[in-house]
This record gives structure tokens, sequence and C-alpha cells, in this order.
């Protein structure tokens, strides 16, 4: 099995494409959704924030204000860093644990959504592959406003606060351009989806595991072997 990062632009299209994915049968890994759950009520990190963030941070309910963490972190770099300490580890191992489970299923490979791709970037080199969603600017400006409901200027601002998507668009080695109609997207995931499936880049991870097991299988039965006829 093998990793494909998938990843893009704010509403450039991600979840769109993502969807397609699921559809043809290829597992998907959300890191959005796994950072949402990794800071729920009473799990580690969640008390770990509330310790050094304080109370204020916190809703009515219990659960944690992420916009307004957001906002705490967005212009200060150690917060920032703080937080990332806490919640990356958990995230991470959220992530093998699917990406194990999916191993075991025999899938040739797995798709994680992580919007932050580059900008993180510790992840890239176990991606072998890397999807960035494209749409051209006016269009995504365009989708941003209507589905946010935002003016022109709070959507422009939040599109300049990410890694420009041309640059994104440079790092990736495939690109699905979404800024046409549905069905074009949907053509341009197919074709690739076909294409990932008839690489053999999975074999490399498969022979690995079996190397591994066989040999600690071999090894554990000489042991045995030793034990019992010595
Ligand atoms: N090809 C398309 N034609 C028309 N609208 C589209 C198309 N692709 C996506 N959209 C719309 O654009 C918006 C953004 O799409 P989507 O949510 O898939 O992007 P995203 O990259 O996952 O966004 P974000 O990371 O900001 O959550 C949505 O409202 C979606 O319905």
């Amino acid at each position: 099995m093998f990793l494909v990062g998938l990843t893009g632009g704010i509403s450039s299209g991600k979840s769109s494409v993502a969807a397609v994915f699921r559809e043809l049968g290829c597992p998907v890994i959300d890191a959005d959704q796994i950072a949402r759950e990794v800071v729920q009520l009473n799990s580690r990190s969640y008390r770990l924030i509330v310790r050094y963030f304080g109370k204020e941070i916190l809703l009515e309910n219990g659960e944690i204000n992420r916009e307004m963490l957001g906002s705490i972190i967005f212009s200060d770099n150690e917060k920032r860093g703080l937080l990332n300490s806490i919640t990356h580890p958990e995230i991470h191992k959220a992530m093998l644990k699917q990406i194990f489970k999916h191993f075991i299923q025999g899938y040739r490979y797995v798709i994680l959504d992580v919007p932050l791709l580059f900008e993180a970037n510790k992840l890239t080199k176990f991606m072998k592959h890397t999807i960035v969603v494209y749409c051209d600017p006016q269009t995504q400006l365009s989708r941003l406003m209507k589905r946010n409901k935002l003016t022109q200027t709070e959507a422009e601002q939040r599109i300049s606060a990410q890694m420009p998507l041309e640059q994104k668009r440079r790092l990736a080695n495939h690109v699905i351009d979404n800024s046409g109609e549905s069905s074009s997207t949907y053509r341009q995931a197919c074709k690739l989806h076909s294409q990932l499936e008839d690489s053999l880049d999975f074999l490399t991870v498969r022979l690995l595991a079996i190397v591994t097991v066989t040999g600690i299988g071999g090894l554990f039965y000489t042991l045995i072997r030793r034990c019992i006829f010595q």
C-alpha cells in the first residue's frame, strides 16, 4: 500500500474530490475530522489545551471554542507551536491507526486529505504521490464568497492567508483542475484513480511486510526448535 496526499486551497474543491475518491471505493482519511476528534471533551488533548489556554476558550457546553482558539494562535507563533505540540502527536497516532487498518484490509492506496500538507511539510515525505485540487483565482473567490457568505475583501483575506494555490500546484505531482463543471472534475479523478490503482507502488510495502513477518516467524521457529531439542 502507498499514501497519497490530497490538498489544495481554501474552497478549491478538496472535499468534493475526496467524495469522488470515496465513491470509487478508495479510503480517504480526513485530517480535519481527526483534528476535531482529538480535542473532543475530556480527551488527553482537551485537558492539556484547557490547562495551558484556560477555561476562557470553552463554550458553554464545555467543548473547545475552535474558532476562538484559531484566532488566538493565528497571530501568536509561540501559542501555535504549543497547540501543535499538544495535538499533532495525537493526530498522527489516529492517522497511523487508520492507515494500518486499511493496509490490513488490503487496499492498494489510501488518500490523506490534509489541507495544509505543504505548509506543515512533515507529512510530505511519507506521500508517494501528492494531488492538488486547483481552481482558477476568480472561481475560488466566488465559490468561497458564496459558500461562506463573505464579502469580496473577507474572502480575499482568507485566500491570501494561505500558501498561494499556484505554488501548491507546482509542488504536487498530480493536479485536478476543479475550475469547471463537476463532471469534468469527476472524470479527472476517475482517470487518476485508475492510474494509481494500476501502479505497482503498493508492492513495496506489502513485500516489506511479508519479509518482516516471515523473518520474525523464522526467528521464533528457530528459537522454539532450539529450546525443545537442546
Ligand atoms: N466543480 C464545481 N462546480 C461548482 N461548485 C463547486 C465545484 N466544486 C466545488 N464547488 C463548490 O465550491 C465550494 C467549495 O468546495 P469544497 O467544499 O469541496 O472545497 P474545499 O477545498 O474542501 O474547501 P475548504 O477546505 O475551504 O473546506 C462548495 O460550496 C462546493 O459545493
